[in-house]
């Protein structure tokens, strides 16, 4: 039987990051993708214009549509704004037993416009770290979740001790994209720190990168794979999506979903 991923989130319409990014990438990994909007945005790859949040009545009504059809092998959450559409998400989470969930704690999209208010950054703590089979933030999400200054190694790693020892996510990927040396990404899994390694690419195309990162783990965690392997495959994905750069747009340009099909040839 097909693997299926759900992802939740907000779009952009140049197709880089958020909805569109997730799919493009469940799709790439052999994954039916599935879609619950929950803030349209006006952005491309030089910034975010504005959004209109969906409200949270519409919010549970597509998550009921899609459960009560499709059961998702793996579901992935992305931009939730609000309080309230973090609520009515981890009320769904719960009530529908989900067992493999990504939570990409998205904040600041890469042009540093801000995508949730700040008493959203502490439901994402409270209601959704606890139902998370992994938390995947980059550095400045991480600082906002602990309340450390990551400067080192040793602090992404503390961040992520933190988040599982004691918000009770089951396993943290701490991103290096924003760190100085290479892009190097640490997961704890509550028992161990294990390293994902690539060499830093000089390109400005990383739009949507973490977006994309999250729903390929997402994929791979719907097609069976253990975590540790589904962060593997994820960060193969990812590497070969910025590594092959379209070079596309005015600003920051989106990675290439299919720059798998080129690394891998
Ligand atoms: N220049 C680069 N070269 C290689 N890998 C990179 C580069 N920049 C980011 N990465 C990798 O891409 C993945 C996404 O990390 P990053 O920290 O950039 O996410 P993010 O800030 O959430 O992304 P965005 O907000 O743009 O969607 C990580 O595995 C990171 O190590
Ligand atoms: C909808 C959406 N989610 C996440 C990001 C972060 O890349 C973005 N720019 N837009």
């Amino acid at each position: 039987m097909v693997s299926k991923a759900l992802t939740i989130a907000g779009t952009d319409p140049t197709g880089g990051a958020g909805i569109q990014a997730d799919l493009k990438t469940f799709q790439e990994l052999g994954v039916f993708g599935m879609s619950v909007i929950t803030s349209v945005v006006s952005q491309n790859t030089l910034g975010v214009r504005s959004f209109v949040d969906m409200h949270e009545e519409f919010i549970e009504s597509q998550i009921d549509a899609v459960f009560e059809d499709i059961r998702p092998d793996a579901v992935k959450t992305g931009m939730l704004s609000n309080p309230s559409a973090i609520a009515i998400v981890a009320k769904k989470l719960k009530e529908y037993n989900v067992s493999q969930y990504v939570l990409d704690p998205v904040m600041v999209a890469s042009s540093g416009h801000e995508l949730i208010s700040q008493e959203a950054r502490q439901s994402v703590k409270e209601e959704l770290l606890p139902l998370a089979t992994l938390v995947t933030p980059n550095l400045p999400e991480a600082e906002a979740l602990t309340g450390l200054t990551i400067e080192t190694i040793e602090d992404m790693k503390e961040a992520g001790r933190i988040l599982v020892e004691e918000y009770g996510v089951k396993a943290a990927l701490i991103k290096g994209g924003h760190y100085k040396g290479e892009a190097d990404d640490y997961l704890y899994n509550g028992t161990e720190f294990l390293k994902f390694s690539a060499k830093r690419f000089d390109t400005k195309h990383t739009h949507g990168s973490g977006c994309t990162y999250a729903a390929a783990i997402t994929a791979r965690l719907a097609e069976g794979d253990s975590l540790n392997q589904a962060v593997e495959h994820g960060k193969s994905f990812i590497t070969s999506a910025i590594s092959n750069p379209l070079e596309i747009g005015k600003g920051q340009g989106p990675t290439n979903h299919w720059g798998h099909r080129l690394t891998t040839k």
